[in-house]
């Protein structure tokens, strides 16, 4: 379970409510991602009756303030005392993924999106406590031989050690953390992720028509709500679905792409998913010829799809490695709209997707935190990157982005505003001034909007028609298994010892090379519980990639395109 949902969850359970988002994540990952053990830590925090705060016992409940600052008047002086306790207060040492499972109770809860229950603050849900920027919390203790109003600094281990009971043994020691990092070029992010990022990817002109006629659509967009235990959380940004209308589409591509659509907004009824606009049609075209040059010179992963000889019609030969035929848009209106630390479901675009994540309007920054296997969250701490996404911009995440990362859109406390260079088509101008609340961006005009299209190839062999259904009767999700990366087989143990069934595919590439970057096992989950009032079945099954049928995968091959431009990949399997 991600992040988000978990701190939803935490939140949720606390009352009076916690805003430090620092505190809740630290709770989190000392309690190894259970939920229920760190809200029973919180509240413990809360009701712990230090020794002596001034000679007088602490009243419960009476605010994380006065335990930290002291006596409920000199909290009250302190300067930080003013607000409630926020990230200023403790500069975590949260660890890199706490999306460790929650008890299998509560697995009913899928979404890997950001949410934002309704009584958060809207944003409240950013993880931007969890950036390190150091390992000291300074708080003032109630020490033992020191008088109550003395100030001095504590590790977090200190800190959080004062959660556990008296003869718990010491934390393990966390291996050092990492600042965050800022990917500012090109070369920084082909450096440091599975990414490219292409800073000027359409004509002006195009980009432009493109972000007013996506704004213009986005008053009709909704914000995603799903059910989480016993409310329902909406996610902090409008979201959209669309699908790419192809002539010869069948009766059975057109039921697929429907029920794919539905689960876009959670499994929620939905009409007929939109068609591609013309100008993300335009924008379209020229993006998957940039996508496929990509991919054509990357390594593969033995679960990507094969790809497919492009239509001879078409008089184009060439090696098709994806093709966008959904897209899915999100628009943030705002330094506050935001979308918390996820990886995509595979649910429809299987194993090692590539995801083309177009960028209009004013820059955000988008932030990547790789997932630490479990055997080396010891080792080493996860780093966070962040990649400024400018108008026209295209990111492309390619395979593996989602079974080693989580990425998200955090809220920011001040935004650039985008100051479109073309004034918007006078088709749209009446439109514009006429929706109500609407901002009008006429040449000159400033808009705080980003809009995001992130092109997806739903892949054939995952289509909707063999989802499989849970108990509840309900389409499953994909996910990848995070944490328990793939390591190299002992010598004399084969591959397939490793994989077993699950990939089918048996082969691996150089693991060295890939770093760590092999996913052994993906999950089929139930996901009724989103809009089931929270409750589903539970069912949680490993993919056997053979006896589902899927694939042309790419399979053994290594997979790299030689000098000649052709893609062994496409010959194998
Ligand atoms: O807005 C973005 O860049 C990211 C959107 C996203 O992660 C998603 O739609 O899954
Ligand atoms: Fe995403």
């Amino acid at each position: 379970m991600d992040t988000e949902t978990l701190l939803a969850m935490l939140a949720s359970l606390l009352d009076p409510p916690i805003p430090d988002q620092a505190m809740l994540l630290d709770a989190l990952a000392e309690c190894d991602g259970d939920v229920e053990k760190a809200a029973k830590a919180l509240r413990q925090r809360e009701t712990i009756q230090p020794a002596s705060v001034n000679g007088r016992k602490r009243k419960r409940g009476a605010g994380l303030d006065q335990w930290f600052g002291g006596s409920p008047t000199k909290a009250s002086s302190s300067k930080r005392s003013s607000k409630p306790p926020s990230t200023g207060h403790i500069n975590s040492t949260t660890k890199a993924d706490h999306s460790a499972p929650v008890s299998s109770s509560k697995r009913h809860i899928f979404d890997n999106r950001g949410v934002s229950p309704e009584r958060l603050p809207v944003g409240s849900s950013s993880t931007e406590g969890s950036v390190v920027t150091s390992d000291m919390v300074e708080t003032s203790l109630p020490a033992h031989d020191a008088s109550p109003s003395k100030k001095r600094s504590v590790t977090n281990d200190e800190f959080l050690s004062l959660f556990r009971p008296p003869n718990s043994k010491e934390a393990p020691k966390k291996p050092a953390l990492l600042p965050p990092l800022t990917l500012g070029t090109p070369s920084l992010v082909k450096e440091h992720t599975p990414c490219t990022y292409h800073p000027s990817i359409l004509p002006p002109e195009l980009a432009c028509r493109l972000f007013y006629a996506m704004l213009d659509l986005s008053g009709d967009w909704q914000r995603n709500k799903w059910w989480l235990f016993d409310r329902v959380v909406e996610s902090p940004h409008r979201t959209s679905f669309f699908v790419r209308r192809r002539e010869k589409a069948s009766e059975n591509e057109h039921a697929d792409m429907q029920e794919a659509a539905q689960y876009w907004y959670n499994g929620r009824e939905t009409g007929p998913p939109k068609s591609f606009p013309p100008a993300m049609e335009e924008a379209c075209e020229i993006i998957e010829r940039v996508v496929n040059a990509e991919m054509h010179k990357r390594k593969r992963y033995p679960l990507e799809w094969a790809g497919e000889v492009e239509d001879a019609e078409k008089g184009t030969a060439g090696h098709v490695l994806w093709r966008a035929n959904v897209a899915a848009a999100n628009c943030y209106e705002g330094a506050k709209d935001s979308v918390g630390p996820h990886s995509d479901q595979l649910t429809y675009l299987g194993p090692y997707p590539t995801i083309a994540s177009l960028s209009l309007g004013t820059s955000r920054i988008f932030r990547l935190r790789e997932v630490i296997p479990l055997d080396e969250r010891d080792e080493r701490s996860a780093r966070t990157y962040s990649i400024p996404l400018a108008h026209n911009s295209l990111l492309i995440m390619h395979a593996s982005t989602q079974e080693r990362f989580k990425h998200s859109i955090p809220p920011q406390n001040s935004l650039d505003l985008f100051h479109p260079p073309f004034p918007p088509p006078s088709d749209l101008r009446t439109g514009f001034d006429n929706r109500p609340g609407f901002r009008a961006t006429t040449r000159g005009e400033a808009s705080n909007a980003r809009i995001n299209v992130t092109f997806r190839f739903y892949r054939p062999d995952f289509r909707a028609q063999t989802t499989p259904r849970c108990k509840c009767g309900v389409p499953c999700i994909l996910r990848p298994d995070m944490k328990n990366r793939y390591t190299a087989p002992p010598p004399g143990k084969s591959d397939a010892a490793v994989f077993g069934d699950a990939s089918g595919a048996g082969a691996h590439q150089d693991a060295s090379d890939a770093g760590r970057d092999l996913v052994t096992k993906y999950w089929w989950t139930c996901y009724a519980g989103a809009q089931n009032e929270g409750k589903g079945c539970g069912l949680w099954k490993v993919m056997d990639v053979k006896a589902e049928g899927r694939g042309p995968f790419v399979g053994p091959l290594e997979g790299r395109c030689d000098d000649a431009g052709t893609c062994a990949a496409l010959h194998s399997t």
